[in-house]
């Protein structure tokens, strides 16, 4: 028998501030000023579905693994609900409660009829074969296949992810449900029902409202500098087209360390690097190395967290100097340090308008895959650029009208448009 040790994956000690405290208090913000009835306040502070499974694995070596996945649903109101996977061992269910939630909001800010979901499975894929995260995400799905479904809910790649890992989820859920399902996941390889542009949808994303908020700051992007957290897919795209855009990306960053170069980094150079270095920037010599938590209070106009939740917090938000900063991460500033960066008069495109370009991006996967037909890049370019500055310019009327931050204003679009559509479908 192959079974030699069956063993849980321990709970990942957690350091960082809360999420889902940082979410609800915001809501709460926008709820108050909206004036939301309670009932709907109740139906929306919780989310609908949360599920926890447990996910055996026959590791390389013959022992049996488990693994700790989460799926929570938050909202279905507006439609299906949509969200990426998360593989990463700081996956914890408030967190996945919180990217829930966000992505309702997220959903509603660009107004494509979707509601919101997040995943995850506690796990470090970089060291795990391609075969174990395989058998894995095919264990996750199975576990899932009632929650799953391209009218319930259609998962999508989130950090540690990819294209790879939703292949096989589609692959899995189409053959337990005995039909091809190729829109059941959003994010999958071009040659199965991909879209042409979702790669890049979210850096690009990031790249149209930093634009059009250097707009309504009357900053130049060919006399701008940005720094940028997080070399992943986000980070790297985001870097890469603002770079073409004439901002001089001065700073990047990614687990292994924080880079800069004042004459501005090669970023095609920086990519490549990457590439051909396991993913990651360690060793690279067209920057030199700086402290990374420097990188965030560095003397740049715009700063892109694309990483990880709460790196902008109390403690650092006194110091950072960017004039704008543009949220490709979810959440990756906390409730703490709010009032700090709006004293400090810090524009904030906030993630759920910044990084809603990924999800635009799979609705468009989502269509094309029930149309059975594929529509150009420049389609989805154009198509993406255009709900995304409409949403820009939604939230920054709503930001003036109530004379609130970006980012409330952002919230009051997207509980406004959900506590709406309550009131016409009633139900409850
Ligand atoms: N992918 C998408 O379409 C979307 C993603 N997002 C959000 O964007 C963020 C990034 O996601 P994505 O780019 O997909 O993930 P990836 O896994 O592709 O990349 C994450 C990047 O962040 C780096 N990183 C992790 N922790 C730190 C840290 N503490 N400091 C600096 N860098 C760090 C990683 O480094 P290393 O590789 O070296 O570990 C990697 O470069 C997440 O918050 C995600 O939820 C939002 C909308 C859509
Ligand atoms: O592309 C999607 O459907 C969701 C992407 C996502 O997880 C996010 O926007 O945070």
């Amino acid at each position: 028998m192959a079974v030699t040790t069956v063993y849980k994956e321990p709970a990942p000690i957690v350091d960082r501030e809360n999420p889902l405290e940082s979410m609800m208090s915001r809501f709460n913000i926008a709820a108050e000023i909206l004036g939301l009835d309670e009932s709907t306040y109740n139906v929306l502070k919780a989310p609908d579905k949360q599920v926890i499974v447990n996910i055996p694995v026959t590791m390389d070596n013959g022992q049996i693994r488990v693994f700790e996945g989460y799926r929570v649903v938050h909202n279905t109101i507006l439609g299906p609900s949509k969200g990426g996977i998360r593989y990463d061992m700081h996956v914890h269910l408030d967190e996945v409660k919180a990217l829930a939630a966000w992505m309702t909001w997220k959903c509603a800010v660009v107004d494509i009829p979707y509601g919101g979901a997040k995943g995850g499975i506690i796990c470090d894929p970089t060291k795990m074969s391609a075969g174990e995260i395989e058998r894995m995400t095919r264990g996750y799905t199975l576990a899932l296949k009632d929650v799953f479904g391209p009218d319930r809910d259609i998962p999508a790649p989130d950090m540690g992810t990819g294209p790879r890992e939703m292949a096989w989820l589609m692959d899995e859920f189409s053959k337990t449900t005995g039909a091809t399902s190729p829109a059941v996941v959003t994010g999958k390889p071009l040659v199965m029902g991909g879209s042409l542009g979702r790669v890049e949808a979210t850096g690009r994303g990031v790249m149209v409202s930093a634009i059009a908020a250097m707009k309504k700051l009357g900053m130049d992007p060919t006399k701008s500098s940005a720094a940028v957290q997080g070399f992943g897919n986000v980070g790297s795209w985001a870097a890469k087209l603002l770079c073409e855009k004439g901002v001089k990306i001065k700073g990047v960053s990614d687990i292994s360390g924080a880079y800069w170069n004042e004459e501005g980094i090669n970023i095609d150079e920086a990519i490549a690097y990457k590439n051909a270095h396991n993913g990651r920037l360690e060793g690279y010599t067209g920057a030199t190395s700086m402290d990374p938590d420097e990188l965030l209070t560095s003397a740049v106009d715009v700063l892109v967290p694309a990483a990880v939740e709460d790196v902008i917090t109390e403690h650092n938000a006194e110091r950072i100097q960017a004039k704008l900063i543009v949220e490709g991460a979810n959440g990756p500033t906390s409730a703490s340090a709010d009032d700090i960066i709006n004293r400090k008069g810090i524009m904030v495109v906030p993630d759920i308008l910044a990084n809603s370009g990924g999800v635009t991006v799979s609705y468009f996967e989502w269509v094309q895959n029930r149309l059975g037909y594929k529509w150009s890049e420049g389609m989805v370019i154009e198509r993406a650029a255009r709900i995304m500055n409409d949403a820009f310019e939604k939230v920054y009327a709503t930001s003036q009208k109530y004379k609130v931050p970006m980012r409330i204003a952002a919230y009051i679009v997207a509980i406004d448009k959900v506590a709406q559509t309550y009131k016409f479908r009633g139900g409850y």
